[in-house]
């Protein structure tokens, strides 16, 4: 966007964008500002006037009171205007951080998953929190008070030029100069503004990460050095915030300086030209007392020229957000005809690190197949490609003879249903939780589903059964119960083609075992893609598929694999003598 460039008329032009949906208080909101504004200049005017005719040959007293009587009703209504002004000026203002939320809202839902990948959390949470939040000053206050703020002085000089050319001229001076001055300062501050936010979302993921890792590093008492790192980060925006407030002060004050000088030029070159008797006294006071309404807006400039340094900062990166790229959309999308998976040939690299390699494998309509392999092997990255997280970098992923990137989004992840190892739960209902899977759903049918999923049991033991509230990511239920969950949310999806993360432990066998339930049931007629831990849960499957650094090292059928005595055959072997350690060698051999 044109404002990451960082010049003023790039800042205002992206804060009129965004406001233009809202014309007729946007347009309201500047008259009034600007009447408000050129009616701060009223008692100064009042005054000059008076002075005129009080220093006139024959005083005409109720021109004075006339006079006294206009600038105190020109207060009056300039204070009204500026109620009218700044009360339009925020409704456009909360109205416009809305949009921009859900706009960022929609792009986010469109964008590859893969884009999260590469992004803190904490970024993405200060930008449209803090961020959009900060955009209210550029909204609400920046536009109308830098249209009020450039009327005010152009009103002015005209009347100053129109009572003497000569003093206008000498006035307007220390005004360029100053405001050149500012320029500068502007383009100095922006290296350290930069920093400044990059240090706020810093200290938005130092926050982030102290409250939801708190259990883990108390859990391995490390309470002490995750204080240490949240107050280094705290530290070190204190010191920023110190380098910034110096590095600003000098030219800032100087210029402010400058801008308010105008009156010790005008000052002694009207005594002078009064002396010569260029000019009558009481048209140097008028003009003075005209001058005199500058200063306070000369304060009012250099504040917005601040502020609109950090709005063009604020504003990259909401655009940043905004403009993310999209999953490229093919239009229309092609159907896709059944319920198979095949990869054919398929690469993949994250950056410049190659993780699936060559890779192809197929799983027919109803069938399943497991990915096993070491961690960091490629399992998920290859769930990851079939749901279209992210592009493969060569060769084909295609669901019922169609690419992927031929399906309409909507489509494609209408016949995928995924069930992450990590769950996430919203905070809600578990009904609405499990609604997720399908928004229409009946009542019923979340039961019915919960059922299947073999988590109707304990649901029905909470407080107030399927209308609990879950707290963030479920808090308050078992890993097991919210696994549960998230696999009746698949089944009440019911798409054809089913995507599992088993996860890796339970804490104990009876949950594991509702689990294998559950996943049985959910599996039942779908095409399965299970991305396998535990190496006794598939050995049912119709293939397993063996990865070994991004490459498929075997494959076959788990009494296959074990002839083989590779790769499969060890992990098996270790898993095996881990089971029969932990078990016993009765439950073991079962
Ligand atoms: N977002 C990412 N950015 C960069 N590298 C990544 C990203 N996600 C995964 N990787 C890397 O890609 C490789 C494959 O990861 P992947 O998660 O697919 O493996 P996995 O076999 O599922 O591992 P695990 O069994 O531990 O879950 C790993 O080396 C991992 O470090």
């Amino acid at each position: 966007m044109a404002a990451s460039e960082g010049s003023v008329g790039a800042v205002f032009a992206a804060l009129l964008r965004l406001m233009r949906t809202y014309p007729g208080l946007l347009a309201l909101s500047i008259a009034t500002g600007v009447a408000s504004a050129a009616l701060a200049l009223a008692p100064h005017l009042a005054v000059a006037y008076a002075v005129v005719e009080l220093l006139g040959p024959v005083p005409d007293w109720r021109n004075i009171l006339a006079a006294g009587l206009a600038a105190a009703a020109a207060v009056v209504l300039r204070h009204a205007l500026f109620g009218v002004s700044t009360a339009s000026s925020h409704i456009v203002a909360f109205s416009c951080l809305y949009d921009l939320r859900i706009a960022i809202a929609e792009r986010l839902a469109r964008v590859p998953l893969g884009f999260f990948d590469g992004r803190s959390k904490g970024q993405i949470r200060s930008t449209l929190l803090t961020d959009i939040d900060s955009l209210e000053d550029g909204i609400a206050h920046l536009v109308p008070e830098t249209s009020a703020a450039v009327v005010t002085p152009v009103v002015a000089f005209a009347i100053m030029l129109l009572i003497d050319w000569r003093l206008g001229i000498l006035a307007l001076l220390p005004t360029v100069l100053g405001i050149a001055l500012m320029g500068r300062l502007m383009a100095q501050s922006e290296t350290a503004t930069r920093r400044h936010f990059a240090l706020m979302a810093r200290l938005n993921e130092a926050a982030t990460e102290m409250a939801d890792g708190l259990t883990t590093v108390r859990a391995f008492n490390q309470d002490g050095q995750a204080v240490r790192r949240a107050k280094s980060v705290f530290r070190d925006e204190v010191r920023l915030s110190d380098e910034w407030i110096r590095a600003a002060v000098v030219p800032g004050t100087t210029a402010q300086v400058i801008l308010s000088s105008h009156l010790l030029f005008v000052g002694p070159a009207g005594l002078l030209m009064v002396a010569g008797g260029l000019i009558p006294f009481s048209t140097l006071a008028a003009f003075l007392f005209v001058a005199a309404g500058m200063n306070d807006l000369f304060a009012a400039i250099q504040g917005i020229a601040h502020r609109v340094g950090r709005q063009a900062q604020i504003l990259e990166r909401i655009e940043a957000l905004r403009r993310a790229e999209l999953l490229a959309e093919p239009s229309p999308g092609k159907a896709i005809s059944d319920s198979s998976v095949t990869f054919d040939r398929v690469s993949f690299s994250y950056g410049t690190r190659c993780v699936i390699d060559d890779v192809s494998f197929s799983v027919a309509p109803g069938k399943s197949v497991a990915l096993v392999g070491p961690s960091g092997s490629g399992k998920s990255t290859i769930a990851k490609l079939v749901a279209r997280f992210h592009d493969a970098a060569s060769g084909t992923v295609s669901i019922g003879g169609t690419r992927v990137q031929d399906c309409a989004s909507d489509r494609l992840h209408a016949h995928i249903g995924i069930v992450f190892q990590d769950v996430f739960l919203f905070g809600g209902t578990i009904a609405e939780n499990i609604r997720l899977g399908r928004i229409d759903a009946t009542d019923e049918e979340v039961r019915a589903a919960a059922k299947a999923a073999r988590a109707d049991v304990f649901i029905d033991r909470l407080p107030q059964g399927f209308r609990t509230h879950v707290g963030e990511r479920g808090y308050g239920l078992s890993g097991g119960e919210r696994q549960r969950i998230s696999i009746a949310r698949a089944i009440l999806k019911n798409a054809p083609i089913l995507i599992l993360d088993e996860a890796t432990s339970f804490a104990d066998a009876e949950n594991e075992a509702l689990v294998q339930e559950a996943v049985a049931e959910a599996a039942r007629g779908k095409t399965l893609i299970v991305i396998a831990h535990r190496l006794y849960t598939i050995t049912h499957v119709d293939e397993i598929v063996v990865l070994d650094r991004g490459r498929i090292a075997e494959r076959g059928s788990h009494e296959a694999l074990l002839g083989l005595g590779g790769l499969y055959a060890r992990m098996w072997r270790a898993q095996e003598k881990t089971r029969h350690l932990a078990h016993g060698p009765r439950e073991a051999a079962q």
